[in-house]
C-alpha cells in the first residue's frame, strides 16, 4: 500500500484526477474494451470530480468508452430525491463530462427485490470482466462504502444496516433531520473493492484522522473495514495533511520518504525508457 500526503483537499483531488485521468488514457478504450471504473459520493471526492470535468473540458480526458459502478445507494428513496446518490452523481459529475448516461450504473434501492438487484450488480460487474479501478472515500469509523464496522471482509453486494454514527453523519444532507436519514443502503461488499485491480482512497480532514491510522497502522480488522486493503496489492490512499494528525511522525516520514524514491525510480524509468529498456525491468515500491 502506498500512501500519499499533500496540503489540501484540492491537492488531494488533482492528485488523484490526474492519477486517473493518466490510467483511462494509458489504457486507451474503446466501445469493446471500456475502462471500468467503480466511484463514490461523499465530499471527498468531490475536488477530484472538478479536476476530472475540467480536464474533459479542455480536452484532455474522455469518458465515452468509461463504464462506471457506483459503490452505493440508500435503500428507500427514489433516484429523483435530492439526497439520493443517483442525483449526487448527475449533480455533481456526470451531467458535466461525456459519459455515456447507459454506461453508468448505480445500485437502485426501490426495487422490491432487493437482494436480486445486489446480485445482479455482482454479476454485471463480472460481465464487464471486473473493475479496473475503485475509488472510494471512507466514513469517519473507517467504512468502505457502506461497510460499517463488523463487515465481512469477504462481504459482496448487499443490503447494509447503516451504523448510527453514519446516520448522524449524513443528517446534515437532510435538513438535520435524523429520522428522515435512510436506515438501510445496497452497497459493494469488502471483497467487491478488494477484486478490482487498483483501489485508490481520497481521505481527508481531521475527522477522518482516527480511521486513517487505525487501517494503516494497525492490523487488518473488520471494525475498520478500510484496513482489509492491506490485503490489496495495489491500493493507495490520498490524504490531507488533517487526515494524518493520528499517524505516528515516524509512518507520515516514511510514507513522504518512499514517495521520493519513488519519484526518482519513475525519473529513471523514464531515463532508461529513452535508452530502450523495457517497463517490466524497472521495479516499482508497492
Ligand atoms: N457511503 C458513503 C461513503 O462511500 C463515503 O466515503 C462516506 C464519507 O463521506 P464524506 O466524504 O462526505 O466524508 O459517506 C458515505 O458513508
Amino acid at each position: 500500500m502506498r500512501l500519499i500526503i499533500r496540503e489540501d483537499p484540492p491537492a488531494v483531488g488533482d492528485y488523484v484526477a490526474n492519477y486517473i485521468c493518466k490510467r483511462i488514457n494509458d489504457f486507451s478504450p474503446t466501445p469493446d474494451k471500456p475502462f471500468v471504473l467503480g466511484l463514490p459520493t461523499g465530499s471527498s471526492p468531490i475536488p477530484t470530480y472538478k479536476a476530472l470535468i475540467a480536464m474533459v473540458k479542455k480536452g484532455q480526458l474522455s469518458f465515452k468508452n468509461v463504464v462506471t459502478f457506483n459503490m452505493d445507494e440508500y435503500v428507500g428513496i427514489p433516484s429523483d430525491h435530492p439526497e439520493s446518490y443517483h442525483t449526487f452523481m448527475f449533480r455533481e459529475f456526470f451531467s458535466h463530462i461525456d459519459i455515456q448516461p447507459s454506461n453508468v450504473n448505480i445500485l437502485d434501492g426501490t426495487v422490491e427485490d432487493l437482494v436480486g438487484e445486489c446480485n445482479a450488480y455482482e454479476k454485471k460487474i463480472k460481465s464487464y470482466g471486473g473493475i479496473e479501478l475503485f475509488l472510494g472515500g471512507i466514513g469517519e469509523d473507517g467504512h468502505i462504502a457502506f461497510n460499517e464496522p463488523g463487515s465481512s471482509l469477504a462481504s459482496r453486494t448487499r443490503i447494509k444496516t447503516l451504523a448510527y454514527d453514519t446516520i448522524l453523519a449524513n443528517a446534515r444532507f437532510f435538513n438535520n433531520d435524523i429520522s428522515a436519514v435512510p436506515r438501510m443502503a445496497l452497497t459493494v461488499g469488502v471483497a467487491t473493492v478488494l477484486d478490482s485491480r487498483e483501489v485508490i482512497i481520497a481521505v481527508t480532514g481531521l475527522r477522518k484522522a482516527l480511521a486513517l491510522s487505525k487501517a494503516i497502522e494497525e492490523g487488518v480488522n473488520h471494525l475498520w473495514t478500510l484496513s482489509a486493503l492491506q490485503l490489496h496489492p495495489w491500493a493507495l490512499i490520498v490524504v490531507d495533511e488533517d487526515a494524518t494528525s493520528e499517524l505516528h511522525v515516524k509512518t507520515v516520514k516514511y510514507f513522504k520518504s518512499i514517495e521520493r524514491v519513488q519519484d526518482e525510480v519513475e525519473r529513471s524509468h523514464a531515463k532508461f525508457k529513452v535508452n530502450g529498456v523495457a517497463n517490466h525491468q524497472i521495479g516499482s515500491m508497492e
